[in-house]
C-alpha cells in the first residue's frame, strides 16, 4: 500500500506533449479513475508512474519515496496493460502463480498462493479455466486472466490500463462490481485509466478527466456528474451525450431561439444581458410528460414532436424536434410514445447546466443550473 504522487509530470514526443504538467495526490488506498478520450495521454501517465517512459519533468513519488532513477522493477507498482501479457506455454493457473513464486514480494507457501489465486480467479469469473493455456482463451478470458496477474500480488500501486475493454457489456457491467468489491477488499491504491465514463464514475472514489494531456477536473464521480467544470467534462460523462443547446441571455431569461421557450435567469448566476450560454441536459433527465402534461413547478416544459423513436434494450431514444435544436431524450421503452407524437419535454431547472459559451464549445465553463448559482457548500 502506499501514497501517489505526480508533481508536474511532463512528457514529450516531438512536439507533442502527451502528458502536460499534470500534478495529482491519490491517498493511500484510493481507486482513482483517470477518464478521458483516445490520447489524451492516459498510458503515458500510466507508464510515467511505473517508469516505462522517461519524463522530461516533475517527478513521480510512491509511498512517499521519490521515484526518480529508480527502475520499474524496483517500484513495486503491477500494471496491466490493455494488451495482456501472458506466458503462452503456461496453464492460466500457473499464470496467476508466477508473480507470487518471483521472490520481490515476498515468499508464499503453497497455501498462501493457492489461497491468493482462488479468491482473485473467483472474482474475476475464471476459475474453471485454470487448466487452460492461453490459447485456448477468448480474448476476455484472457484479459481477465492478464488482471488477475496483476492482483494477485501485493503492490503499492496497481495500475490497470482499460482493463476490462475487451469483455462484452454485460460481463463489463458485472466485473465492475466485482473489481469495486476486491478494490475494497485489497484496499491497495489503485489507478485505472479508461475511456468508459460508466466505469470511471462507478469505480472510482475520485475520477479526473483528462484532455490533451491535463486533468481538467478532479472530482467524486457525484460532485463530477452534478457539477461538471466545463462542457468537455459534461459531455464525456453520459451516453448518449448531454443535450447543448444555445441561448442568449434577454429580459433576465434564457431565450432559445427558434422556441417559444424562454428560462428565467436565476438569481446569483453571473451572466449579464445579451451574453450567449449554453444550456446543458441530459438525455435522461429531459422527460416526457405527454403533450400538454403536467411540468410541476421548477421546471421547463419544452413542446415538441418525435421524430425518431430507437429503441436500445430497455431504454428508447426519441430524437425530439421543437423548432429550435432538436432534444434527445431516453425513457424506459415501455413508455416510449410513437413517432411522429406531439409530446411535452420537461426538465428541472436543477437538471439544466449553464454554461458561459466560449469560442471553442468544449471550453465553456459551467456557472450554475438554472435553478442558480451552485452554493460552495455544497460542492463536497
Ligand atoms: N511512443 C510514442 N511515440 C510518439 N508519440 C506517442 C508515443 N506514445 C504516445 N504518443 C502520443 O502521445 C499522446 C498520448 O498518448 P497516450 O497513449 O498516453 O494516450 P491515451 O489517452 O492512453 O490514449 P488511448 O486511450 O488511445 O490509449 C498521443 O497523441 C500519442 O499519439
Amino acid at each position: 500500500m502506499g501514497t501517489l504522487e505526480l508533481r508536474g509530470v511532463t512528457k514529450t514526443y516531438g512536439a507533442k506533449k502527451a502528458v502536460d504538467d499534470l500534478t495529482i495526490d491519490i491517498g493511500n488506498g484510493e481507486f482513482f479513475v483517470i477518464l478521458g478520450p483516445s490520447g489524451a495521454g492516459k498510458t503515458t501517465t500510466l507508464k510515467a508512474v511505473a517508469g516505462l517512459v522517461d519524463i522530461d519533468a516533475g517527478d513521480v513519488s510512491i509511498a512517499d519515496t521519490d521515484m526518480t532513477g529508480v527502475e520499474p522493477y524496483h517500484r513495486n507498482v503491477a500494471m496491466a496493460f490493455e494488451s495482456y501479457a501472458l506466458y503462452p506455454q503456461k496453464t492460466v493457473a500457473e499464470n496467476l502463480a508466477s508473480p507470487l513464486k518471483s521472490g520481490r514480494t515476498g515468499n508464499y507457501s503453497e497455501a498462501d498462493q493457492k489461497e491468493r489465486i482462488d479468491t482473485v480467479t473467483k472474482t474475476l469469473g475464471i476459475n474453471h479455466l485454470l487448466n487452460r493455456l492461453p490459447k485456448e482463451l477468448s480474448n476476455g478470458q484472457r484479459q481477465r486472466t492478464a488482471l488477475g496477474r496483476v492482483l494477485v500480488r501485493p503492490a503499492d500501486i496497481y495500475l490497470l490500463d482499460e482493463p476490462l475493454s475487451h469483455l462484452d457489456a454485460k460481463l463489463r457491467a458485472s466485473m465492475r462490481a466485482e473489481l469495486k468489491a476486491l478494490g475494497g477488499l485489497s484496499n491497495t491504491t489503485t489507478l485505472y485509466v479508461t475511456h468508459d465514463y460508466q466505469e470511471a464514475l462507478s469505480l472510482g472514489d475520485r475520477v479526473g478527466v483528462m484532455r490533451d494531456g491535463r486533468l481538467v477536473q478532479v472530482d467524486a464521480p457525484a460532485v463530477m456528474w452534478r457539477r461538471p467544470k466545463d462542457v468537455f467534462v459534461a459531455r464525456a460523462l453520459g451516453q448518449p451525450e448531454m443535450n447543448l443547446v444555445e441561448a442568449v441571455v434577454e429580459n433576465g431569461a434564457f431565450r432559445i431561439p427558434g422556441t417559444e421557450v424562454s428560462v428565467p435567469v436565476a438569481q446569483g448566476l453571473d451572466i449579464a444581458q445579451g451574453e450567449r450560454v449554453l444550456l446543458g441536459m441530459r438525455p435522461g433527465e429531459c422527460k416526457v410528460v405527454g403533450a400538454n402534461g403536467e411540468a410541476g413547478s421548477g421546471s421547463v416544459v419544452v413542446p415538441g414532436k418525435v421524430l425518431l423513436a430507437e429503441r436500445l434494450g430497455r431504454q428508447t431514444e426519441l430524437d425530439i424536434e421543437t423548432g429550435g435544436p432538436n432534444l434527445i431524450s431516453t425513457v424506459a421503452a415501455h413508455l416510449a410514445p410513437d413517432e411522429g407524437s406531439a409530446v411535452d419535454v420537461a426538465i428541472d431547472l436543477s437538471n439544466i447546466h449553464v454554461f458561459k459559451a466560449a469560442e471553442n464549445r468544449d471550453d465553456s465553463l459551467r456557472i450554475g443550473s438554472a435553478a442558480g448559482a451552485d452554493m460552495r457548500e455544497e460542492k463536497r
